[in-house]
């Protein structure tokens, strides 16, 4: 945090919750070098990774679907969304979580991922950046049934859709998850399935 156009006033907490919401009021220096004050909500829920799994052989990708209420409340009518398996970064780093995800939310136990971007996934609103890895798996790293964790109530169907048919869903709004879609679409493009 080093910009010395910006000098923050007061970082006041509304909720905390589960996560954290602060009302943060600061001093902004426009181009023109007069000064005018702001005040920005910010929600701070961590940072999170994602992974899509994809196999070269067959041609298909491990995606999960489940509820998400932000969803229900918005437009998606049963509340179930498809995504890339994904999840909140605890004391580790990126690498460590997403594989603890993997197989918590999948069932698959990987040993090698390949982190390809981070994204800022919501910019104006909220702090969390997101690792985006990939990795390819197969049959014989299957674990166990994945599904999540229910202690945490995550009730999580692994499914394993043919590579086109996903990127066809994109189209059809089957998919509409914003790090799905970057991760599909980071695959068409460096022909990760041919
Ligand atoms: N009780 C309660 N539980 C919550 C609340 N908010 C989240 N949780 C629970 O906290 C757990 C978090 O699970 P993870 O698998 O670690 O995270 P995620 O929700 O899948 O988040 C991933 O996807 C998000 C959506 O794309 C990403 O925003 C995030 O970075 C991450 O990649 C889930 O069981 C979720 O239901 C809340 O307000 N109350
Ligand atoms: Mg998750």
């Amino acid at each position: 945090m080093t910009n010395p156009a910006i000098k923050i006033k007061s970082s006041e907490i509304l909720s905390d919750n589960w996560y954290i919401l602060k009302k943060i009021v600061f001093d902004y220096q426009k181009k023109d070098g007069s000064w005018e004050t702001q005040s920005r909500e910010v929600y701070d829920r961590g940072n999170g990774a994602t992974i899509l799994l994809y196999n070269k052989t067959q041609k298909t990708v491990i995606l999960i679907r489940q509820f998400r209420m932000p969803t229900f409340v918005n437009g998606n009518e049963k509340g179930m969304i498809i995504e890339a398996c994904a999840g909140l970064l605890e004391e580790e780093n990126p690498e460590e979580c997403i594989k603890r995800e993997t197989e918590e939310e999948t069932g698959y136990s990987l040993t090698q991922v390949r982190k390809v971007f981070q994204a800022y996934m919501s910019p104006g609103s909220v702090t969390e950046i997101i690792y985006f890895f990939v990795a390819e798996y197969s049959k014989d790293m299957k674990v166990s049934e994945g599904g999540g964790l229910s202690t945490e109530h995550e009730n999580i169907d692994v499914l394993e859709i043919p590579f086109e048919k996903a990127m066809q869903m994109i189209e059809t709004g089957e998919i509409k998850d914003a790090k799905t879609i970057m991760l599909l679409q980071y695959a068409k493009i460096n022909n990760l399935l041919e």
